[in-house]
């Protein structure tokens, strides 16, 4: 007998709720709607688009390396991440999407430890500057050229919504105070997407906010992004506006714009890319990078009142949630399958 959606002998019969709305959370039940028809999911989140950090992201796909975690691993969830927008970025969905190919310079003032990054293979025509072409960037001495993918969150999350509820996943805004909660609905897996909320959700102290702030500009006659290899100053043109940036404060908890943070971007990109001090000044934004030493994508079995629930982990991405998405849905997709493979019979239908 051939099992379709509608005929499937356990149709719906196991629910999953993901907790999280942002990219991480949107990304992961997007693969577990469109995966696993037979079960029931719902996103609960407290803040949508576009109050989320994933919509402050740039939304350039780069990434250092966490320290502890394979890097055939990290490589692999680069790679799954990049195809997939890559292949949303040629397709005519991107506009709608945001998703989008940007091309352009990470330049470095010193040699840096990798002069080819474990993600060099999977961006599109990686390759070392030139002499030539760092002759516009006096203060370095060493630069990488490359293509890679923009992607907007701002437009990639309603986007994935209405790909998660074409899947049949149900959208719930609420904070979750405790998981007790969602186990006393009686979801059979709990995933964790909730970044920096996990600091409090399920008592995380590894995790911690790094605060940046970016600026959007006008300034259509910019094509290619720059970025300084530090990562503190970069320049992103966008599908509207220009994202420049930025700042890595540590610890900081604020969400206001801090003038002086704008001002020393300007500067700072302005000095990277003379023209930006004749650019418009569209909008400014804080955003709290949900950062961990290593991101944490596994699951575990927590006690919740009387039940072992299976619980399913994907945050603490950094500054790297965007580029990392795709790769770690699947590889929380995957637990998630483990999770529900290994109910006890009785609790089988
Ligand atoms: C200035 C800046 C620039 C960046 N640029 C890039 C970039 O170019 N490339 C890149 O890859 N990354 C970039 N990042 C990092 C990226 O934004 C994050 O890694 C990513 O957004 C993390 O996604 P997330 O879904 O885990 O978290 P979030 O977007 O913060 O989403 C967390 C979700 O969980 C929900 N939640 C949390 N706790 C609870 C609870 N108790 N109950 C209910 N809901 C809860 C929240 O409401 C929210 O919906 C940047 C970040 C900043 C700040
Ligand atoms: O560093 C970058 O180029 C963009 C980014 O990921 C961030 O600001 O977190």
């Amino acid at each position: 007998m051939c099992f379709n959606k509608q005929n499937h002998p356990m149709m719906k019969s196991m629910t999953v709720v993901v907790v999280g709305g942002g990219v991480v959370g949107f990304s992961t039940a997007v693969c577990i709607a469109e995966a696993l028809p037979y079960c029931s999911v719902t996103l609960i989140a407290d803040r949508f688009t576009p109050d989320t950090t994933s919509d402050v992201a740039a939304g350039i796909l780069i990434c250092s390396p966490f320290p502890d975690i394979p890097l055939e691993q990290q490589q692999r969830w680069f790679k799954e991440t990049i195809d997939h927008l890559l292949a949303i970025a040629q397709s005519e969905q991107a506009s709608e999407a945001g998703v989008l190919l940007s091309s352009g310079w990470q330049i470095h003032k010193e040699l840096p430890v990798d002069k080819v990054p474990f993600w060099s293979a999977f961006v599109l025509g990686f390759r070392i500057m030139t002499d030539r072409e760092l002759k516009r960037f006096p203060d370095h001495k060493f630069g990488q050229a490359f293509t890679t993918v923009k992607c907007e969150c701002s437009n990639y999350l309603p986007w994935m919504e209405k790909r998660f509820r074409k899947a049949g996943g149900q959208v719930v805004k609420q904070k979750v105070n405790d998981l007790q909660e969602l186990s006393s609905q009686g979801y059979d897996v709990i995933v964790n997407c909730s970044g920096l909320g996990a600091k409090s959700l399920v008592g995380d102290s590894q995790v911690y906010p790094v605060r940046g702030q970016v600026l959007k500009v006008q300034a259509p006659w910019l094509q290619h992004f720059i970025r300084d290899g530090e990562g503190q100053s970069y320049i992103y043109p966008g599908m509207h506006s220009v994202t420049v940036g930025g700042t890595r404060q540590v610890d900081d908890w604020r969400l206001e714009v801090d003038p002086e943070d704008s001002q020393d971007i300007l500067e700072r990109c302005s000095s990277l890319e003379p023209s930006l001090s004749r650019a418009r000044v569209l909008g400014e934004s804080v955003g709290l990078r949900p950062s961990r030493k290593n991101v944490r994508v596994e699951r575990e079995m927590v006690l919740l009142g009387s039940r072992q629930v299976p619980v399913v982990h994907n945050y603490g991405h950094g500054g790297w949630g965007v580029s990392l998405s795709w790769g770690t849905a699947l590889e929380a997709l995957g637990l998630v399958r483990k999770c529900l493979h290994e109910r006890p019979p009785r609790a089988r239908l």
